[in-house]
């Protein structure tokens, strides 16, 4: 999904809402177990239940692969069954020397090899430019890079100083020199809202991928307050907060009844900056 078309999908759907399929086994309702994928199954229905309301999901690779082969095939699955008007976003974090990093892109990225064709990927950036090009290499697919988590120990590596600035500042402004705003996100956490001011004048017109609200306590309307582009420029995640809404049958409605909260917020922030 290109940058125009993601801006569109916002526009039409009125929200910036990325669902967060972070599906652990024993967490979904007992009932599914009978099903011969129970966590594509927790899945479909979720999507079923939320796709109107939110421009992006986002898969937690961990969650997938914890559970080896049978993971994998709930991943591809559900890989598969993502609408194509939202933008598919694997939570991979990954990052390596360049011919490593080149087999993690080809396991997301190529759905003639793995297939999984995922819009983006989350990618970790200390190794470097060679750790982060082998992703770029893929015209229409988005890197989204870390650079201010949501976690507390973000405080150990992304604050040291540097020259006199953040390190994630700096990773900030080296990576843009390795992409444009059309193929590279942040990630930003919404725990860290107070940071967006500054962030901004490193990343003016990338969009953020913000994990945080919710179940992490992080502010929507903080985050759209200092982080807001005319573009929108946010991707905001939730995950726990709408995908355990519910633990019985009803857990789909009760998902649904969540997202909605948050896509009739995200409205009024995009009514209120003009841009819906
Ligand atoms: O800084 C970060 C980077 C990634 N995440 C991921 O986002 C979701 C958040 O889930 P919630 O249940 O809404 O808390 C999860 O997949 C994290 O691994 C993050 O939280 N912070």
């Amino acid at each position: 999904m290109s940058r125009p078309q993601l801006i569109d999908q916002i526009k039409q759907k009125r929200t910036f809402l990325c669902v967060g399929l972070d599906t652990d086994i024993d967490k979904i309702p007992e009932f599914l177990k009978s099903y011969p994928d129970p966590v594509f199954e927790f899945n479909r229905r979720i999507i079923d239940a939320t796709h109107d309301l939110c421009i992006a999901y986002k898969p937690n690779a961990a969650f997938y692969e914890s559970r080896g082969v049978n993971g994998l095939q709930s991943l591809i699955a559900t890989y598969k069954y993502l609408p194509k008007n939202c933008l598919s976003i694997i939570d991979a974090k990954r990052g390596d020397i360049g011919n490593t990093s080149d087999n993690y892109a080809k396991a997301f990225f190529r759905e003639d090899i793995s297939e999984m064709g995922f819009d983006a990927i989350t990618v970790t950036p200390y190794m470097g430019n060679d750790s982060v090009t082998p992703y770029l290499k893929y015209d229409g697919k988005w890197v989204i890079l870390l650079a201010l988590t949501s976690s507390v120990g973000s405080k150990d590596f992304q604050y040291l100083e540097t020259e006199g600035e953040f390190l994630y500042e700096k990773v900030i402004q080296k990576a843009n020199t390795w992409a444009g705003a059309d193929r590279l996100m942040f990630v930003v956490g919404a725990t860290k809202s107070t940071e967006f001011t500054n962030i901004r004048k490193y990343a003016p017109d990338n969009f953020l991928l913000v994990p945080g609200v919710g179940a992490q306590g992080g502010s929507l309307q903080d985050v759209c307050k200092y982080g807001m582009t005319p573009d929108c420029g946010l991707i905001v995640n939730s995950s726990r907060s709408i995908i355990y809404a519910g633990h019985d049958e009803n857990f789909a409605d009760a998902a649904r009844a969540e997202a909605l909260k948050l896509q009739q917020q995200m409205q009024a922030e995009l009514e209120k900056a003009e841009i819906i």
